[in-house]
């Protein structure tokens, strides 16, 4: 969460011309109410099936970029439906991920004490991003265009 995932996605379709897309934004479009919203109104499980549904219809549709929301790959049909794509996982550590996401309400998980819940998030879930990842891509003290680079680099992909 707060890694840059959307914002080094729109970066990374640019240069290679391609497509963006970004998971929390179809679901914000398609329920017309913020991530947070859902959140408070159905809880973590209901957004969590909404999310996999969004994400398993824009990898069977999209071609492109697509940015994931960051638990996205906490569900195992998830997981198995990325094992045949290239995932990048942007990494940062703690005192980055305090900055990056400072006292942004627009995360209910990291709402009320960001630093301990994003090193909790992470011990749970490093494994997962880890198991996934076809290229891992530290972000600390990268700007998004050097991070965007990095990216194109460990893909070795060549821009449009
Ligand atoms: N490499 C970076 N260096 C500094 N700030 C960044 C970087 N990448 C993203 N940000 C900022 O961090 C915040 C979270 O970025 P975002 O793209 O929404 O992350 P994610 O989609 O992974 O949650 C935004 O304010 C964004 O401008
Ligand atoms: O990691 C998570 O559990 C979440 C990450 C968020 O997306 P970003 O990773 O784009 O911030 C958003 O999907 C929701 O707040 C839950
Ligand atoms: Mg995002």
């Amino acid at each position: 969460m707060g890694v840059g995932k959307s914002t080094v996605g729109q970066l990374l379709a640019e240069r290679l011309g391609v497509a963006y897309r970004d998971t929390d934004d179809d679901i914000v479009a398609a329920q017309g109410r913020s991530i947070a919203e859902i959140f408070v109104d159905e809880g973590e499980a209901a957004f969590r099936a909404i999310e996999k549904q969004a994400v398993h219809t824009a990898l069977a549709s999209h071609d492109g970029i697509l940015a994931l929301g960051g638990g996205a790959i906490l569900d195992q049909d998830t997981r198995a439906l990325l094992a045949g794509e290239r995932v990048v996982y942007l990494s940062m550590d703690v005192e980055e991920a305090v900055k990056r996401t400072g006292l942004n309400t627009a995360r209910p998980l990291l709402a009320v004490n960001p630093r301990k819940q994003w090193r909790e998030l992470m011990e749970a879930r490093r494994h997962l991003y880890e198991e996934i990842a076809t290229a891992v891509v530290p972000t600390d003290g990268r700007t998004p265009e050097e991070v965007t680079q990095a990216a194109l680099n460990a893909l070795e992909l060549k821009e449009a």
